[in-house]
């Protein structure tokens, strides 16, 4: 048998207000002015005697109800948290405010627990939490309570007449349903629908609706704000408007994680009717693009973004802040760095990669990678796919531009998974402004979403890689293993390269390559150009097929001297491109897979 009781009236301990309230609700709210009217509740102190009620097969006898009485001139504050955290200094606050604070179960016994007096929802509700908690707060005296308008006589007058006491602060969190049903190893059904938090929207929403007299609070980086506000002497609804926006925006999240756990589950696909991505502002931006464009850096919170890797997630160790350029380019180079099985950096300037190079010495690889366009990794982005250590950071460091052998090169971003200490250290040291982000692996499988006048463009995130894929030798030529081998290594850069999109390779390493001409045979041109004499015997790749053979891009890579071709084919000129490379004896590869990148 569970018996409650009324809450203890320990002396709470002098809460220190020196937290910091969040950005969005900081400002100078000056005034607390309540407005609760008084109503008198003597029908509720007379009538209320203890009663039992049936719940879950266990006896709960609930005390004398105990809800104050606007009349009381109390002020109540409704708390009920599944995230704690910082919950002691908010009850002690509000305690010393002269709060009573209503509270559900194991908030209640948590503010218990902190010496703070509480009054259980069950002593106003007459009823048990019930149904394994499904009904817990779901009630006329809790919602009554939030949702009256003060400024309405027969509103305040129907508290009354129930014996119905009206809050003044509601703080609510909710079940962390994004953790449950995201945790590893995931959950199953059952227990991720008793996860959906019912109750706790219901107030919240309740509590946002009445913000002219209702303080909603979901955040505990607002305790501090709230605190203080009530302190002041002026009301400002300006202030209560933020906290309902925020807490409409709370469950707004909560229910697209919720709408979209339950799609999946359901349906599999990808690409419901209708979704909601719910993104949370992570940083605002010096500016976008160019500097008379403003700008702010969103990030995704929808459950298939929740543990993700990718940009938007990694640490900054280091650096001035990011830029709405670095954020494209510093996810190009780590989208791409992250394909490569070995040891591989990947330098990239404007979304494009200008040197790929892979090696068991991933200071060669460095190396190789500035050599491959010196000119254009100058000032880009350098990203690995393993621990830069303290050789690599000196390497970095020290590392001359190949153009005139004296310059140190330059970089805006360097990126990795891991750092060393000691290699975090010295790439500190470098520069003041290099920033050095930390980055988790991408998941694969992820939607990619993508904007138009109007509307978005969804589609599968392009993860085939040349593992997934297989190159058809359609020439009379075979390319020898080495060949083979280059031909992938160039498919694999090419697929992060702007459409045209054509890369030369040898070596496990990016010897030139053509970006978003609007046309294939440019691209050519320009990627034989950065490649210059290496062109002979490498491999070319193309992400998309060659519309002409005859003196058009085919023949000029072959009279060049280039020894293995990789295209998707499927072109109405195949044949063109087939019996050009066997006239030059050129090894010709289809892949039957494109990788246009628009
Ligand atoms: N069912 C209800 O009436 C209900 N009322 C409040 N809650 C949630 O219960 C949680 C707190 O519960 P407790 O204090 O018992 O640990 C909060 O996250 C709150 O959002 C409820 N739970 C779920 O719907």
């Amino acid at each position: 048998m569970l018996s409650l009781s009324a809450a203890p009236t320990t002396a709470a301990p002098a809460a220190k207000l020196s937290r910091v309230p969040s950005a969005a609700l900081h400002q100078k709210t000056t005034s607390a002015a309540f407005f609760s009217q008084k109503v008198q509740l003597n029908s509720l102190r007379s009538s209320c005697s203890a009663i039992k009620s049936m719940a879950d097969s266990q006896t709960i006898s609930v005390p004398k109800n105990e809800q104050q009485s606007p009349a009381s001139g109390k002020k109540q504050a409704l708390i009920s948290l599944s995230d704690r955290k910082d919950l002691a200094f908010l009850g002690t606050g509000l305690q010393q405010l002269g709060y009573t604070i209503v509270s559900t179960g194991g908030t209640a016994s948590a503010l218990e627990g902190a010496g703070v007096s509480v009054t259980k929802v069950e002593q106003l509700t007459h009823f048990p939490e019930m149904l394994d908690g499904r009904v817990k707060t779901l009630h006329p005296h809790i919602h009554g309570g939030i949702l009256a308008r003060r400024d309405q006589k027969h509103h305040m007058e129907a508290l009354s007449e129930h014996g119905i006491g009206s809050f003044d602060v509601v703080v609510v969190n909710l079940y962390p349903f994004y953790d449950k049903v995201t945790s590893t190893g995931g959950i199953e059904f059952e227990d991720g629908i008793e996860n959906i938090d019912i109750g706790g929207p219901a107030m919240i929403r309740a509590a946002a609706k009445n913000h002219k007299d209702v303080l909603i609070v979901v955040d505990n980086e607002d305790y501090l704000g709230l605190l203080e506000f009530l302190k002041g002497d002026r009301d400002d609804q300006q202030f209560r408007r933020k906290l309902a926006w925020k807490a409409f925006q709370h469950c707004a999240s909560y229910d697209s994680a919720v709408s979209e756990w339950l799609w999946k589950q359901t349906m599999g696909d990808k690409f419901p009717p209708s979704f909601t991505v719910p993104l949370e502002l992570k940083s605002s931006l010096r500016y976008g693009e160019n500097p008379h464009q403003n700008a702010a850096f969103y990030v995704d919170k929808s459950i298939s973004e929740v543990n993700a890797g990718g940009i938007a997630t990694a640490i900054q160790h280091h650096g001035k802040e990011m830029s709405y350029n670095n954020y494209l380019d510093a996810d190009a180079a780590w989208n791409c760095v992250s394909e490569f099985q070995n040891p591989t950096c990947v330098i990239v300037k404007h979304t494009n990669p200008c040197g790929v190079a892979s090696r068991g010495d991933i200071l060669e690889a460095y190396r190789l990678a500035v050599k491959g366009d010196p000119v254009s990794a100058f000032g880009g982005i350098v990203a690995f796919n393993i621990e830069v250590d303290e050789a690599l950071a000196k390497e970095i460091r020290e590392f001359r531009s190949p153009t005139d052998g004296e310059t140190r090169m330059f970089y805006e971003i360097v990126v990795a998974p891991k750092y060393t200490k000691k290699g975090l250290e010295i790439l500190r040291g470098k520069s003041k402004t290099l920033r050095i982000l930390e980055a988790k692996s991408n998941e694969k499988g992820k939607l990619s979403l993508r904007q138009v006048g109007g509307g978005w463009l969804a589609q599968d995130s392009d993860d085939l890689t040349p593992q997934d894929i297989q190159f058809n030798v359609v020439s009379d030529k075979s390319p020898a293993e080495s060949e083979l081998q280059d031909a992938e290594f160039a498919w694999l850069c090419a697929k992060h390269v702007k459409s045209n999109a054509i890369v030369i390779a040898k070596n496990n390493c990016m010897l030139g390559m053509g970006s978003g001409q609007p046309n294939r045979l440019e691209s050519l041109r320009i990627s034989m150009r950065k490649a210059g004499d290496e062109v002979k015997g490498a491999a070319l790749a193309s992400d998309a097929f060659f519309p002409f053979a005859w003196n058009d891009a085919v023949e000029e890579a072959c009279e060049a001297g280039i020894g293995v071709i990789a295209e998707p084919g499927g072109s109405i000129r195949d044949k063109d491109a087939i019996e050009c490379c066997n006239k030059y004896g050129v090894s010709l590869l289809f892949t039957n897979v494109r990788h246009f990148r628009h």
